[in-house]
């Protein structure tokens, strides 16, 4: 992949959050898991070796499709209200990659407003981790799979924390 100036630079030292504290949920798809349980993995181990979340406070769940991700991030971040037990942020991992037909742009949009409205429906940051690829090369580049690739759920990971912080202001 080319270098290029875009990306998400890593907090520095000096302002990294810890996130001992944290409840963390990943909702990802089955659908082309070949670049999905990669992006799952990065973005566990960041969250654990990175930002010192207990990995018993990562809660990971697999539904079939990117489709199913707004409703299963919503009805689980309320479940774990109603336990006493929310969640800080939420990552949702999915894969879609264009095929024939209009499929993907549908998908795609709906997926991308759903995961909107949960974060806004449910004071809960939502991480939008859905790579939206023309071909399969795009997908297991941006799952660190290959030369010169990068593997996004470690961005997913940090911006998942960050987000986290900005949930616990409560007045500003
Ligand atoms: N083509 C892809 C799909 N399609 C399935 C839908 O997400 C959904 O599960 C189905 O329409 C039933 O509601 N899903 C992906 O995650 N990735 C794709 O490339
Ligand atoms: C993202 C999709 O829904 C797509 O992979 C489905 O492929 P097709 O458009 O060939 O049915």
């Amino acid at each position: 992949m080319d270098k290029t100036i875009k990306g998400l630079k890593p907090l520095s030292d000096d302002l990294k959050i810890d996130g001992s504290n944290y409840r963390i949920l990943i909702v990802h798809t089955r659908w082309n898991s070949t670049v999905v349980d990669p992006l799952v993995k990065g973005a566990k181990e960041t969250l654990i070796n990175e930002y010192n979340v207990k990995e018993e406070n990562v809660c990971i769940y697999g539904i079939p499709g990117a489709y199913e991700l707004p409703y299963t991030a919503h009805h689980l971040i309320e479940a774990a209200k109603r336990a006493d037990k929310p969640f800080n942020a939420v990552i949702c991992i999915g894969v879609l990659i264009k095929g024939s037909t209009a499929h993907f742009e549908y998908i795609c949009e709906a997926v991308t407003q759903g995961i909107m409205r949960v974060n806004i429906d449910t004071d809960t940051p939502v991480i939008f981790g859905v790579l939206t690829c023309l071909n399969e090369e795009q997908a297991l580049l941006r799952a660190g799979i290959g030369e010169n690739s990068h593997n996004h759920a470690i961005d997913w990971a940090g911006t998942a924390i960050e987000m986290a912080k900005v949930r616990s202001i409560k007045e500003f």
